[in-house]
């Protein structure tokens, strides 16, 4: 019976252990989670600070009971220390002391990533926060509890930032938005649909600071002050939310890695060593949008390639799609969706791209409660394939950017979509769709 080790069981881990458990039955297999949870929903944790949802209980879908039940061996708090890829040895230590030392047939790096924090001074002062583990959620919401903290400053306008923005209004404090891009979610959208966000979060009474550096925060014993190259903020928590980093400790020295540190994978997700494959937050991704290695770490992307190393690992050879870094973001209603690259991102990296933009109601003008809807499709000028698309609405159109994910994973061209068979229901959409309609604005 051959032995499968998977080192991190949050959502990457949980997808191959379970994909393995529900699929093959003679493997012996073997994980081991530093933490004290598995599977933990960090996508909830903005929701759960901000009150939206009761608790944390719905943010967890495995346990190591119901991994066990399948047949697995899981250790919690027991970290992989050090791993021997020439003996294939893996070594790890639990909370209690307890060493272990286990060989492996195959091994899959599920450890995740970093929250990213700047070398600056103040980083270790009181309430300085990270946001990334369910601890980190827990810690964040006893303090808001504590009525001397009003000011709240969050440092990074990307998902994390913008989202938690919302969630701290939502106590009632004061909150000031950092970035040091002029705009908020400048990753994944232009500044014709940042705007949009921008204007939301004023509405909703968050002072933005875009444009601005920190370079320190100060303080006694705790934070009292966050000061950039421009402004000085009265902060009583500080969040810092300016981007993951591959955990790729295990690897160091042994694997290839890509220019952030992430592990390179081939599209069956093992690394430069045979039988050790990485997935999630550690690995790169194969980028449809530029045809190419990148990183995007999403949980989305995660699980998909928890369930391809599972199979691999099991002898049955499957292949990523690739991704796109397909992403969604609601604030107060007010619905962002993005996939592939943006106008900005695509010129940057030296295409000959133009955007399609099209804004409309959702529905026909005869039903009453109807709802603006903006959408852009990036292409490339020259081979007329789609390479992006936003779509913006306080309606919920998530749906349509599905169809815009699989036109840039099939290098679908802009053409294509002009005259597509889309279907028209007044209770939902028009006739004419804003799709084909943006498709059809599509310079020659
Ligand atoms: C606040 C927040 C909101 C998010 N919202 C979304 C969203 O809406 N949509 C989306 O797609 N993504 C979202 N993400 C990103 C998403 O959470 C990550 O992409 C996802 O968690 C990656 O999963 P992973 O299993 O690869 O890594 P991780 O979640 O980082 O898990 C890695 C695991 O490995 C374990 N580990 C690490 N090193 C070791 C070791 N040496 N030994 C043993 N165990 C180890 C860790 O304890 C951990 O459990 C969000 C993230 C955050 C923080
Ligand atoms: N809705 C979602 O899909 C969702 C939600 C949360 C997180 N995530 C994912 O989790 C990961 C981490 O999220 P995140 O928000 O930390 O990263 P992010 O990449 O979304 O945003 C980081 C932000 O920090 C800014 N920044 C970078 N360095 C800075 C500095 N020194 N000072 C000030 N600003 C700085 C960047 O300009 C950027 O706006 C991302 O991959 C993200 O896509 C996704």
């Amino acid at each position: 019976m051959s032995r499968i080790i998977v080192v991190g069981a949050n959502h990457a881990g949980t997808a191959a252990l379970n994909t393995i458990l529900d699929n093959y039955k003679d493997h012996e297999v073997i994980a081991f989670d530093a933490n004290t949870n598995i599977s933990f929903l960090g996508c909830g944790m903005a929701l759960w600070i901000g009150k939206q949802i009761a608790g944390p209980e719905g943010l967890f879908y495995s346990t190591k009971e119901k991994l066990e039940d399948k047949g697995a061996r899981i250790y919690m708090e027991t970290a992989v220390e050090s791993i021997d890829y020439d003996k294939k040895i893996v070594y790890a230590k639990g909370v209690d002391g307890t060493e272990y030392k286990k060989t492996y047939d195959k091994l899959i790096l599920a450890t995740g990533s970093l929250p990213i924090v700047p070398d600056i001074e103040g980083k270790d002062l009181k309430n300085v926060q990270l946001v990334k583990l369910y601890q980190n959620a827990q810690d964040v919401i006893e303090k808001l509890k504590d009525e001397s903290i009003h000011e709240v400053a969050v440092v990074g306008a990307g998902y994390i930032g913008v989202e938690l923005a919302e969630a701290f209004k939502r106590w009632g404090k004061n909150v000031t938005l950092i970035d040091c891009v002029d705009t908020c979610l400048a990753g994944y959208y232009d500044t014709e649909f940042t705007d949009g966000m921008k204007e939301q979060l004023q509405k909703n009474g968050v002072k933005l600071a875009f444009g601005e550096t920190v370079q320190k925060m100060e303080g006694k014993d705790r934070v009292e002050r966050i000061v950039t190259d421009k402004n000085t903020y009265k902060a009583d928590m500080v969040i810092l939310a300016i981007g993951f980093k591959p955990n790729n400790k295990l690897g160091e020295g042994k694997l290839k890695l890509f220019r952030n540190g992430a592990f390179i994978v081939d599209k069956q997700q093992q690394t430069s060593l045979p039988d050790v494959y990485a997935i999630g937050d550690c690995a790169t991704v194969y980028d449809n949008s530029v045809q190419e290695l990148n990183y995007i770490a999403l949980a989305s992307n995660a699980v998909r390639s928890g369930i391809v190393a599972g199979h691999n690992c099991c002898d049955t050879k499957l292949e990523s799609e690739g991704v796109q870094g397909s992403n969604g973001i609601s604030i107060w209603g007010y619905n962002m969706l993005s996939t592939g690259l943006t106008l900005a991102k695509a010129k940057k990296l030296g295409f000959d791209a133009a955007a399609a933009d099209y804004e409309d109601l959702q529905k026909p003008a005869f039903i009453e409660k109807n709802n603006k809807v903006k959408i852009r499709i990036v292409f490339d000028k020259k081979t007329r394939i789609i390479l992006g698309a936003q779509m913006a609405s306080d309606y919920d159109i998530s749906m349509g950017l599905h169809m815009f994910s699989l036109a840039i994973q099939e290098q679908v061209t802009i053409d294509k979509i002009k005259l597509l068979d889309l279907f028209f229901l007044p209770h939902f959409n028009q006739p004419y769709s804003y799709i084909a309609l943006a498709a059809q604005k599509a310079e020659k």
